[in-house]
C-alpha cells in the first residue's frame, strides 16, 4: 500500500493576529484564512480599522503576536532575505525621494535576487521594460520618477511589483491616485496577476464596488477584528449587501448584466 501523504497548505492563513500602538490594541485577535492559492483577496473596512496596521504586520514592519502563514509557513520565521524574496509589500506612499528613471524604480523590484554589487541582467533589465509595457508606461522608461504624476508612480509600482514576482503581494490602496480606466486596468493586472501565476494578493481598496467587481474573496475589518469574509461571485447578494451595511452604512446592491453579459453588482449608497 502506497503510504499517506499529507499535501502541503496553500494559501494564506493569518491567525490570533494582535497588533497594539503603545497600550491600544488596533487589531485584537484577527484571523481568517483563505486555503486556495491565485486568489486575489480585497481588504475591507473604514478609515482607521486598521488595513494599513494588518498589512504591515504582515510585511514584517510591525511587532505583533500571532501568525501570518503563506503555504504553510511563518511569515515571521523567514528570514529578512527570505521575507523580501516572498513578500511584495506596496505602502500608500512608495518612499522614493532620490532622483531614479522609472526603469530603475522597476529594477529595484530584482534587488532580493540580487547578490551584493549585483547589477540587473540584460535579461531583468528586458522584463522590467516589459512590466513597464504592461502598465501602459512604455514610453515613460526613462524619465525621472519624481516627475511621472501620482497615478503614473502608482502603475510605475505595480511594474515594479510584476517584476518582482513574489508570491505575496500585499497592496495598500494601490488604485488611490488612479483614473476610472486605470483603476479597473490595475485590477484586471493584479487579478491576471494572482490567478495565473498562482500568487496571493491581498490588497487594501477604499471602494467596496471595485473591490466587489475584481476581488476574488473580501475581509472586512470592523473593531480591532474581522466582521465578515465574503465571496462576491458565490454568495447571495442580499448577504453582501447586509454585511457591506453593517460596515459602511445603509447602501443597496443591484444585480445587473452588463453590455458584455456579465453579471455584475452594482452599488448605491442611501
Ligand atoms: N504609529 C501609530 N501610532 C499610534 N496609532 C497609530 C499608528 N498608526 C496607526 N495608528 C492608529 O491605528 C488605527 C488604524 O490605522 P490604520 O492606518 O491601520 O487604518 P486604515 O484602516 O488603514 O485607515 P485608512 O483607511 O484611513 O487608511 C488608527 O486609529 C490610527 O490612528
Amino acid at each position: 500500500m502506497m503510504p499517506q501523504t499529507t499535501p502541503p497548505p496553500v494559501g494564506l492563513c493569518v491567525q490570533d493576529l494582535t497588533v497594539r500602538y503603545g497600550t491600544a490594541a488596533v487589531l485584537q485577535g484577527v484571523s481568517f484564512s483563505v486555503p486556495v492559492s491565485g486568489q486575489l483577496i480585497g481588504l475591507l473596512g473604514v478609515n482607521g480599522s486598521g488595513k494599513t496596521t494588518l498589512l504591515k504586520a504582515a510585511a514584517g514592519l510591525l511587532p505583533h503576536t500571532g501568525q501570518c502563514l503563506l503555504d504553510g509557513v511563518p511569515l515571521e520565521s523567514l528570514s529578512t532575505r527570505r521575507l523580501a524574496q516572498t513578500v511584495s509589500y506596496i505602502p500608500q506612499q512608495s518612499g522614493i525621494s532620490v532622483s531614479l528613471s522609472a526603469r530603475e524604480v522597476v529594477l529595484m523590484g530584482f534587488n532580493p535576487r540580487l547578490g551584493v554589487l549585483q547589477s540587473p541582467t540584460a535579461a531583468m533589465r528586458a522584463a522590467a521594460d516589459e512590466a513597464l509595457r504592461t502598465v501602459g508606461l512604455a514610453d515613460k522608461a526613462g524619465q525621472d520618477y519624481l516627475t511621472l504624476s501620482g497615478g503614473e508612480k502608482q502603475l510605475c509600482i505595480l511594474a515594479r511589483t510584476i517584476a518582482e514576482d513574489a508570491p505575496l503581494l500585499l497592496l495598500d490602496e494601490p488604485d488611490s491616485a488612479l483614473d476610472l480606466a486605470n483603476r479597473s486596468r490595475m485590477t484586471a493586472l493584479l487579478a491576471q496577476l494572482v490567478h495565473t501565476g498562482g500568487k496571493t494578493a491581498l490588497v487594501c481598496l477604499h471602494d467596496p464596488a471595485l473591490a466587489l467587481d475584481s476581488c476574488d474573496i473580501l475581509v472586512v475589518l470592523q473593531g480591532g477584528g474581522v466582521a465578515a469574509v465574503l465571496h462576491p461571485r458565490t454568495d447571495p447578494p442580499a448577504v453582501l449587501q447586509a454585511a457591506l451595511a453593517a460596515v459602511y452604512g445603509p447602501l443597496e446592491l443591484l444585480p445587473v448584466t452588463d453590455c458584455r453579459g456579465r453579471r455584475r453588482l452594482a452599488l448605491l449608497p442611501l
